[in-house]
């Protein structure tokens, strides 16, 4: 089922903060902001030899980073996106086996614009993931 790791995403309190550590700091090249609002998060991504970083932060009253920024104040690891041929099977094989996807289940367009899916941290050793179609 799985493919290549595509994104490890930090959450971050000042995405604009970060990005700049990141390039000055850490020397990487470091996307512009993608407003996501249907996700509730404002993204970038940090570009490496075999994967990518996404640093997220909280955009709009309802969202799903809030919470979690609530809880590490000063940001930390959210998810790890792993790539899938079949993001349909995937989901139905899933949940034939009992983890639970969020939100209605049905694949919505990410920061690529592939379809991405979310599975609960709780089914998954405390770790979020998120499979993108590719
Ligand atoms: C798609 C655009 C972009 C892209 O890459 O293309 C993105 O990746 S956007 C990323 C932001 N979107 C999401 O995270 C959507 C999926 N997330 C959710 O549905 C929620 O955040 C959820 C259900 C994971 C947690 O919701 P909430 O925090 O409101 O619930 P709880 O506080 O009750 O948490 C339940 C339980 O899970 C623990 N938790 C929460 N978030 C995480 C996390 N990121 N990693 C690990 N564990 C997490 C939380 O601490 C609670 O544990 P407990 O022991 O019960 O306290
Ligand atoms: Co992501």
């Amino acid at each position: 089922m799985l493919g290549r790791i595509n994104h490890i995403a930090l959450a971050v309190p000042d995405i604009a903060a970060a990005s700049a550590t990141y390039r000055e700091t850490l020397g990487a090249k470091v996307s512009a902001p993608q407003a996501l609002p249907e996700h509730g998060v404002t993204v970038v991504f940090v570009e490496l030899p075999n994967s990518k970083v996404e640093l997220l932060e909280p955009l709009g009253e309802t969202s799903p980073v809030a919470a979690f920024l609530a809880k590490n104040p000063d940001g930390g690891m959210h998810h790890i996106c792993y790539e899938v041929a079949d993001i349909l099977a995937a989901r139905d094989q899933l949940v034939a086996a009992g983890a639970r996807v969020l939100g209605d289940g049905e694949p919505k367009i990410g920061a690529h614009g592939k379809q991405v899916l979310f599975l609960h941290p709780k089914d998954f050793f405390g770790t979020l993931i998120e499979l993108e179609q590719v």
